[in-house]
């Protein structure tokens, strides 16, 4: 329980944070206005001018093993599809490609691979799609991503791999205008259907990566009590990707990770 009092927390710290740029008639807590020039900063992004060109919304969910990501990807693409919004589901790793089968296989404990060797797996099955990512959602695309950088430096750290290592491969991939995190405990998720499948379904090793992805929330995230019925975690998440997709409509710039 730990987590989810220091993710209330942040949430609060950062929903104040909002109200005080929005009296300031700013409308994402990463933007400031510089004259006519749009400037962009936050933690997990750095520092760019930009210009006003309509595009989709990246938008992640991410959390621990069985906290409802997959279930709730499909339901806010129904959603916003079904307002009109042109949307794809994607998730990482994509097993697809020859990258993702040897993470499907090292998952499924078929290979064993080097900690450091994985993780740049996992980042380079990013890197292999950023190309895409770019095009469709300057195409007016809104991406539902299922994991992402997040997974990526949170399960490889609660191994003890140093965080800042953890990052750099993924330096200058696409920053999520939102990353929606399930917040579970690891007990409860441990309950779940179909859990302990995977190289990393084990109670011991779910809660060192809680921990870790503590280390990573910003002000790109909103946190959601994954113990919830499903029907109202879609609800909040509905909520809390409406203004994000509309400001990407009306030309919020795209960011990068990471600046630290
Ligand atoms: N809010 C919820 N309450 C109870 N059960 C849920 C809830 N959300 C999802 N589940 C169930 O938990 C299990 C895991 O859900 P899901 O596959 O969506 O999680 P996931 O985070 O994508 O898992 P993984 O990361 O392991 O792929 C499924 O059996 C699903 O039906
Ligand atoms: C993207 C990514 C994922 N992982 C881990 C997290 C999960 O244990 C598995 C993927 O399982 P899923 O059911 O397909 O979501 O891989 C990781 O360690 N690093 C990453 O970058």
């Amino acid at each position: 329980m730990i987590h989810a009092c220091y993710f209330t927390k942040a949430l609060n710290l950062r929903a104040l944070t909002a109200r005080r740029l929005l009296s300031f008639g700013l409308d994402h807590p990463n933007k400031c206005c510089v004259s006519s020039i749009r400037m962009e900063s936050s933690s997990n992004c750095n520092l760019r001018a930009s210009s006003s060109e309509s595009r989709g919304a990246l938008i992640v969910l991410e959390g621990l093993d069985r906290s409802g990501k997959t279930s709730q990807s499909s339901r806010l693409l129904s959603y916003l599809e079904g307002l009109g919004h042109s949307t794809e589901l994607w998730r990482f790793p994509d097993r697809s490609t020859s990258v993702g089968q040897m993470i499907s296989a090292y998952l499924s404990n078929k290979s064993h691979l080097d900690d450091r060797t994985i993780h740049l797996l996992f980042s380079a099955n990013r890197w292999e799609k950023r190309s895409l990512m770019e095009t469709q959602l300057k195409n007016g695309t809104t991406l539902v991503v299922d994991r992402y950088s997040y997974s990526g430096v949170a399960f490889s750290s609660a191994k003890g791999l140093d965080i800042e290592w953890c990052k750099a491969p993924e330096v200058g991939l696409l920053a999520p205008d939102i990353v929606l995190y399930l917040d579970i405990p690891p007990e409860k998720a441990a309950e779940r259907g179909g859990y302990g499948g995977e190289r990393y379904e084990q109670l011991e090793f779910q809660k060192k990566v809680a921990k870790c992805y503590q280390a990573l929330c910003d002000s790109s995230w909103k946190v959601i009590d994954a113990c919830q019925p499903i029907e109202d975690i879609e609800k909040q998440l509905q909520d809390a990707v409406l203004d994000h997709v509309m400001a990407c409509e009306r030309g919020r710039p795209l960011s990068y990770l990471w600046s630290r």
